[in-house]
């Protein structure tokens, strides 16, 4: 769990860790850097690795303690379940980067990086690729939420998450939410 005092005192400023923290590199690049030799003929998995697909999400939160679902419409995969605003991480974009854009492009609202607090993640093996899914938590935004790409939304509480059908990556965070806000 979040300690209290970030979650009251709304958006907190990220900068004074900077110095501290590197630039986080994807892919092979991330093995060679910390010393970890890439792997071997001996080591490596006999079945190719699934496609990493990074996604990132956001639970919205409103000033009565509601989590914003969305569902995903027809004609794509999961369609129906209901699921975490966000989307895909583009090539040379920052995870909140990629929130900031997605939360304008499917909600039309505008969010300050300083009020996305991470939560927790998905780690979760989908057929096609492997989805690494950073959840971030947010309660402060500019403007209205509108489902801009025909979506059913909806503000649900923690503890009725359960009753929305979520894709199979999504259930483990439920817990946490639950943690944070029940
Ligand atoms: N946004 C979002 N995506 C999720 C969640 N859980 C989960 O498994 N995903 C999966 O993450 C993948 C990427 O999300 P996306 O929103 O960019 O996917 P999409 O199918 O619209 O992609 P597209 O832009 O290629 O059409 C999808 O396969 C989606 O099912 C979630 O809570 N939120």
């Amino acid at each position: 769990m979040l300690p209290t005092g970030i979650i009251s005192s709304g958006c907190v400023s990220k900068l004074h860790l900077s110095s501290e923290v590197k630039p986080v590199r994807f892919g092979a690049e991330a093995g060679y850097e910390s010393g970890v030799a890439p792997p071997t003929q001996a080591t490596r998995s006999p079945v190719p690795p699934l496609k990493l697909t990074v996604v990132v999400a956001v639970a919205l939160i409103d000033t009565d303690n509601r989590i914003l679902l969305a569902q995903r419409p027809e004609g794509k995969q999961l369609a129906g379940l209901w699921e975490f605003p966000g989307g895909k991480l583009e090539p040379g974009e920052r995870p909140e980067e990629t929130l900031i854009r997605e939360l304008r492009e499917e909600l039309g609202i505008t969010v300050k990086e300083p009020c996305l607090a991470p939560l927790t993640f998905a780690s979760h093996a989908y057929e096609t690729f492997h989805l690494l899914m950073p959840l971030y938590i947010c309660r402060r935004w500019e403007g209205f939420v509108q489902p801009l790409e025909g979506q059913a939304l909806k503000w649900v509480k923690a503890q009725e998450l359960r009753s929305y059908p979520m894709p199979p990556a999504d259930e483990p965070l439920i817990p946490f939410l639950v943690d944070l806000l029940v």
